[in-house]
């Protein structure tokens, strides 16, 4: 019997850079990562990815657009994460460091891949590409990928 638990994760996009996260606490600490979270009860995904950039990183996001839908299970858990990916280059406010997160631009040839979850590596490559995708990854522990697969998807 599977737990399926929703979470969003915002990705923040100039021509060649992009805003990542430092995760100052809890789940994914000390890895760089889009802004998101648990979606809560009451709320729509994009409600919740909406709610957790604000709170995250003080950014509004206008225009998001759904760009991967990612599953994880961790082995011998029955929790099982359904992690929805978004992507925007439309935003207003000041970025700010919060409780949460630290935020900082990347150069997208420099991204921190090896302080990142090691799922990052498989499908960035099919959101910097503008492809829309699909992907499930099974964990041992929270660094090594048991199993995996990634397809790219006409419409999410
Ligand atoms: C297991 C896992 C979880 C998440 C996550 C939780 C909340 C938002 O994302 C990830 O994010 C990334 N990039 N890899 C991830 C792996």
């Amino acid at each position: 019997m599977y737990t399926r638990k929703l979470f969003s994760l915002i990705f923040i996009r100039k021509t060649s850079e992009i805003l990542l996260g430092l995760k100052k606490r809890g789940f994914g600490k000390n890895k760089w990562n889009g802004f998101g979270g648990k979606v809560e009860k009451g709320e729509s995904v994009l409600q919740g990815a909406i709610r957790e950039l604000k709170e995250e990183c003080g950014l509004s996001a206008k225009q998001l657009k759904k760009v991967g839908i990612l599953e994880f299970e961790f082995k011998g858990d029955t929790v099982l994460l359904e992690v929805h990916v978004f992507e925007t280059y439309e935003y207003s406010g000041e970025l700010i460091e919060s409780e949460e997160m630290q935020p900082k631009w990347y150069d997208l040839k420099d991204i921190p891949f090896k302080q990142m979850w090691p799922d990052d590596e498989y499908w960035f490559p099919y959101m910097l590409r503008g492809e829309l995708f699909k992907g499930y990854f099974l964990y041992r522990g929270q660094d090594l990928i048991l199993k995996y697969n990634i397809e790219t998807m006409e419409e999410l």
